[in-house]
């Protein structure tokens, strides 16, 4: 690079619903000074469109007619991440338990996925000092040649209690079936799953403070940056 400049960082973080990559990614670009691509949210995003638009998400044809409509648009600085659907402030909408429930369907059609995916791939392409993108096939499939991939788990127990803690009063062991139910299904689609990149480095986080996961994460990447 010119100047001595650093070069820029690709870092993947991927794993179940839960496990902490949008709090620890967040953080670790902030500390590091990168670009926060949060991935779910886009394809809640166009879940939510499809919702919104009456599409039928029971029919894969009617979501893959659909998958080139909406404008997605990612805001991807970590102390504000945003993101809207045709001029539209979705941040809060796609939060729903309706939204909740159907991301996994129609995150399932490959025509969804290749849209979301190019769009992803010219997002980290953009990111002039680097990106941490998080989602579930960042390292397997959209970005491949990331510097650093990182796959977070935890039991699901300690993701249910942590998901609980966040929806105030929720019930646990409703919590704990709903993110297995999400995983599973995450898991098992033909198209990218959910899944562990043979070069990645897994950090279970379930006995882990989310600083320390934070501080962990750091450190790969520093240490990544050094060439160790
Ligand atoms: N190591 C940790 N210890 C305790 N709580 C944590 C830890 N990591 C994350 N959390 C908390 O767990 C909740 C879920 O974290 P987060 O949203 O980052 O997970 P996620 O993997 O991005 O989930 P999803 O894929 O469903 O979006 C948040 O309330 C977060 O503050
Ligand atoms: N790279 C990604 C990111 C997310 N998804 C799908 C599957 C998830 O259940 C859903 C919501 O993600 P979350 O906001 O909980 O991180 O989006 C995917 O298929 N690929």
């Amino acid at each position: 690079m010119e100047n001595g400049a650093a070069k820029p960082v690709i870092v993947a973080i991927d794993g179940p619903s839960g496990t902490g990559k949008s709090s620890t990614s967040k953080a670790v670009a902030a500390q590091l000074g990168l670009s926060y691509l949060d991935t779910g949210a886009q394809y809640r995003a166009i879940t939510w469109w499809m919702v919104t638009n009456g599409i039928d998400i029971d029919d894969p044809h009617a979501i893959a007619a659909a998958a080139g409509k909406p404008d997605i648009v990612s805001g991807t600085d970590p102390a504000n991440p945003t993101i809207h659907v045709d001029g539209t402030d979705v941040a809060a909408p796609i939060r729903t338990q309706e939204v909740t429930s159907k991301v996994s369907a129609v995150s399932a059609v490959p025509e969804v996925r290749s849209r979301i995916t190019e769009l992803q791939r010219s997002i980290a392409a953009a990111a002039a000092d680097g990106i941490v993108v998080e989602g579930r096939d960042i390292g397997t499939t959209v970005l491949p040649d990331a510097d650093l991939k990182i796959f977070l788990t935890a039991s699901p127990e300690a993701r249910a209690a942590r998901r609980s803690g966040e929806l105030k009063g929720a019930d646990v062991n409703a919590t704990r079936e709903a993110l297995i139910k999400r995983d599973a299904a995450d898991s098992s689609r033909k198209t990218s799953p959910l899944a562990k990149a043979d070069d990645a480095v897994e950090v279970d986080t379930t006995e882990l403070t989310l600083p320390q996961v934070i501080e962990c994460v750091v450190t790969l990447v520093e240490e990544k940056r050094a060439g160790k």
